[in-house]
Formats: structure tokens, C-alpha cells, sequence
């Protein structure tokens, strides 16, 4: 029980914990991030891009047929077949292929001749009816400035990509060239987009109420339905109320409004990371950090005698060897801490007491709780900036599906924050990048041709 965590510790975490007051203050900066953002004046200096999509129609459920789909930007390079039904039929097949170092950091033609490559050899392999064009969407998880459903030009590369010639360039032209090149396939690329609105549209197929996407796995980040008058710099059809909006929030705080709640832990992430200054409010809370701040505090920690008795291992003095997973599992521990000392033992810690335990668990505790409540801070802005009445919140990513309360510390806080008359709810949405690039592609048949909206046929 927290009874037996040390005073001390109590006292060295304070700094993790975040009150109302402190929240309530950065949502007002992040809101003010937020609306610079969308209006012209001010969005080439705001720090949170909030990224047009181009996105406007959400799907109805009337969508019907098969759509290809990619998805760059996760873990995973896939390709995807989904087959759309009625009474919210769904089928899928997934194919996972490897982007290998060099592509990854090498000419940015060769990506695309190796996606376009990929791509062939999975519509071969399921015998697709290539007679005419398969329609495709393409999630595309980086920093992207559109200027149309199909037309993006890339911000910057992140998560390790680097390739030459991309950026600053229109990904869907070096996408269609690339396929062009072949010969082989005929795809028509019907839309692009990121793993959020993806994660967005993915849950409206089955819940018409959902209206923002967010991701909190290896980044955070997170989508909206906005007004149309507010999204200055969206330039599509103004005849449409609505449109997606992606924050790229996880840049919040790059300009100094995060300093105030940031610990030394923070600061020192942020140093040792690819990307000094950028993206502070993803790096206090989403996978790739998150396990990296518990290991910065136990060492901190230890090396004041306040845990393990002042032992280390050269384990847990390894940068990025205390897996994000690790904080679920120890959080998930039901009696003895026979988890916790599972992942201390393979951390090269041994014999450690029940109050190191216990110690370790509320160190693991103040982290992700502060994650948790930070992401709720940033929904909160989002429910009470639309003030719709109520609202569905589709959620992806590994860090809010396995963690063991990250949901339930999310609903609490979220409602805290936003105004008593909005109502929400928060569900999983499962592989949003893969099925929302699909219903992205399948709604853009719809519309344009409502007489053909069967995309095409297997044979
Ligand atoms: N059981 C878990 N609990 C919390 N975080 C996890 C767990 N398993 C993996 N993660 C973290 O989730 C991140 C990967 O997120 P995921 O949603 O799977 O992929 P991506 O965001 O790349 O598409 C990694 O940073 C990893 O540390």
C-alpha cells in the first residue's frame, strides 16, 4: 500500500504532480496555442501547427466495397485490403512489410519505388481485379501541410526517417510517380492522411458521435472536427461546416509555456533526445518517454541512498532500458509486488525490499498519472473550445490500451476540466491508422462518384 512508500520519495515527486490550477493554466496557453494556429496571421509563428486535413465528411456507414490502404509512420510499413459491408461489415488483411535502415535515411525516390513495390506485390498476391483504378488511402504519420485531400507537402521527417528530396515536396505526387513507374498496378490515391484523423474516422464508422482522434503511443497527438469559418487556412469547399483538424499538439510547450511544470527529468529527456526543443508536451507524456522519466527518477533517487539502499546496476544506469511497458506491468501488480519485482530483477536489480517496491510503484504512479492528466488537460481544450454537448473521443495507441488506469485517470480528469454541461466518452480505437485510411479513401468514392460506390471487386 502507498502507506509504506517513503516519505521522502512523497516529497522528491511532488514536482510530477500536477494540480487543477497548474492544468487550468496550460489550457489557457494551449488555447491560445490553438487559435493561433488556425488563424492565418499567426499561424507561420505558432508553436501548435493545427494542420487543415481537408477531411470533411465523416463516414455514415453506407460506405461499401474494398479500399487498399498504406500506412507509414508506426511501428510498421503495412498495406492494407478492407472490405466494407452491410450492418458495419468489416474485413480486413494486413500485410506487414520492412523498411530497411537505408531506405529509411536514404534517397526519397527509392521509399517510394520500395512502397509502390510493397504495394504491387500485395495486390498480386490477392488476386485484386486490376481492370480499373483501386481506390487507395494513404496514412502518412508525419508533420504534413496540406492543400487538399490528396495533395501534402512534408513538414519535417521524425521517429527516425530521413529521407533526401521529400521534404517541403507533395507526397501523394512522389507516391503516384512512383507507382506510375511500375507499370504494373493501377491506383488511384483518393486521400492522405495522418494516424489521428485516421483514429478519428475509424470510430465514427461506428460511433457518428465521435469528433476527436487521439493518439497517445510512441508520440501524442490529437484531431478535431472544427467550424470551417475557424480553419482559416483552409482553402477546400467552404459550402461544408466542418473540417478535421490536426493539432500536431505534441509541439506544445517548444516556446517556454511548459517550463513552469517541467522537471529536471523533463529537461534531461529533452537533451539527450534526436530532437532538443521540440516536441516538449509529447515528451512528457507518450511511450517512447514515459519509461525513460521513471528510470531518470530511480537513479536520481537512488543515488541520494533513497532506494535499493544506493545500489545500481549498469541496467538501469542504460539509457532507455526501462520500457514503457514495464511501468504497466508494474502498475498492474495485484498483491506482493510480483511484478514489480519481476521487472526490477530484470533490471538487474536484486533483492530489493517491499518498500523499494513500493517505492518504485509510486515513482511509476506520479509519471503516468501526470501523462494521463496532461493528455486530459489537452482534451479539455479541444471539448470546451467546440462545445458540442456531447462527444465521442476515439483513443489509439499502446500506451492508453495496455496501461492498467490510463483510461479511467483520463475520463476523471477530463471531466474535471471541461464545462459541466458537455458530455463525452472515451473508446478504443482499434488500428485506426489502418481502417481510417480506408474510410478516408472509401467516403471520397462516395462523394465524387455517387453512382460507382462500390470501389472495386475481388475476383
Ligand atoms: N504494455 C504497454 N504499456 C504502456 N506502453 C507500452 C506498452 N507496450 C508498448 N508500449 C509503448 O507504446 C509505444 C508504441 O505505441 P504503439 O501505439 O504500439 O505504436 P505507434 O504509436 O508507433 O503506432 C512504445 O513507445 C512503447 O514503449
Amino acid at each position: 500500500s502507498s502507506s509504506a512508500v517513503r516519505v521522502t520519495i512523497k516529497e522528491d515527486c511532488k514536482p510530477l504532480l500536477l494540480s487543477n490550477e497548474q492544468l487550468t493554466t496550460l489550457m489557457n496557453d494551449m488555447d491560445a496555442a490553438i487559435r493561433n494556429g488556425l488563424a492565418k496571421d499567426t499561424n507561420p509563428s505558432s508553436i501548435v501547427k493545427c494542420y487543415v486535413t481537408y477531411v470533411q465528411d465523416l463516414p455514415n456507414g453506407t460506405e461499401r466495397g474494398k479500399f487498399l490502404a498504406l500506412d507509414l509512420g508506426g511501428t510498421n510499413f503495412r498495406v492494407l485490403l478492407i472490405e466494407l459491408g452491410e450492418n458495419n461489415y468489416f474485413h480486413m488483411d494486413s500485410e506487414i512489410f520492412k523498411v530497411p535502415a537505408h531506405i529509411q535515411t536514404g534517397k526519397g525516390t527509392e521509399l517510394f519505388d520500395h512502397i509502390a513495390k510493397c504495394l504491387a506485390e500485395f495486390v498480386k498476391k490477392h488476386n485484386l481485379d486490376n481492370k480499373k483504378a483501386l481506390p487507395l488511402g494513404f496514412t502518412f504519420s508525419f508533420p504534413l501541410r496540406q492543400v487538399g485531400l490528396t495533395k501534402g507537402y512534408l513538414n519535417s521527417w521524425t521517429k527516425g526517417f530521413n529521407c533526401s528530396g521529400v521534404v517541403d515536396e507533395d507526397v501523394v505526387r512522389l507516391l503516384k510517380e512512383a507507382i506510375k513507374r511500375r507499370k504494373d498496378v493501377e491506383i488511384d490515391v483518393c486521400g492522405i492522411l495522418n494516424d489521428t484523423t485516421g483514429t478519428l474516422m475509424s470510430c465514427a464508422w461506428k460511433n457518428p458521435n465521435t469528433k476527436i482522434g487521439v493518439i497517445v503511443g510512441t508520440g501524442c497527438n490529437a484531431c478535431y472536427v472544427e467550424k470551417v469559418e475557424n480553419a482559416e487556412l483552409f482553402d477546400g469547399d467552404k459550402t461544408k461546416p466542418y473540417v478535421i483538424v490536426n493539432t500536431e499538439w505534441g509541439a506544445f510547450g517548444d516556446d517556454g509555456k511548459l517550463d513552469a511544470v517541467r522537471t529536471k527529468y523533463d529537461r534531461q529527456i529533452d537533451e539527450d533526445s534526436l530532437n532538443p526543443g521540440q516536441q516538449r508536451f509529447e515528451k512528457m507524456i507518450s511511450g517512447m518517454y514515459m519509461g525513460e522519466i521513471v528510470r531518470l527518477a530511480i537513479v536520481d533517487l537512488a543515488n541520494q541512498n533513497k532506494l535499493f539502499e544506493g545500489r545500481l546496476s549498469e541496467q538501469m544506469k542504460t539509457k532507455g532500458a526501462f520500457g514503457t511497458s514495464y511501468v504497466s506491468d508494474i502498475e498492474g501488480d495485484k498483491a506482493n509486488y510480483k511484478e514489480t519485482l519481476k521487472v526490477l530483477n530484470e533490471m538487474g536489480i536484486n533483492d530489493p525490499s517491499l518498500v523499494d517496491c513500493a517505492n518504485v510503484r509510486y515513482i511509476c504512479e506520479c509519471v503516468s498519472r501526470r501523462s494521463a492528466h496532461l493528455v486530459s488537460a489537452g482534451l479539455a481544450v479541444l471539448l470546451n473550445k467546440m462545445d458540442e454537448k456531447s462527444v465521442t473521443i476515439g483513443v489509439d495507441g499502446s500506451v492508453y490500451r495496455f496501461h492498467p488506469y490510463f483510461h479511467k485517470l483520463m475520463v476523471e480528469k477530463t471531466k474535471q476540466l471541461t464545462k459541466s454541461d458537455i458530455k463525452f466518452d472515451m473508446m478504443l480505437s482499434e488500428d485506426g491508422s489502418g481502417r481510417g485510411a480506408a474510410l478516408v479513401a472509401a467516403v471520397a468514392v462516395r462523394d465524387e462518384l455517387p453512382s460507382m460506390t462500390n470501389g472495386f471487386s475481388a475476383k
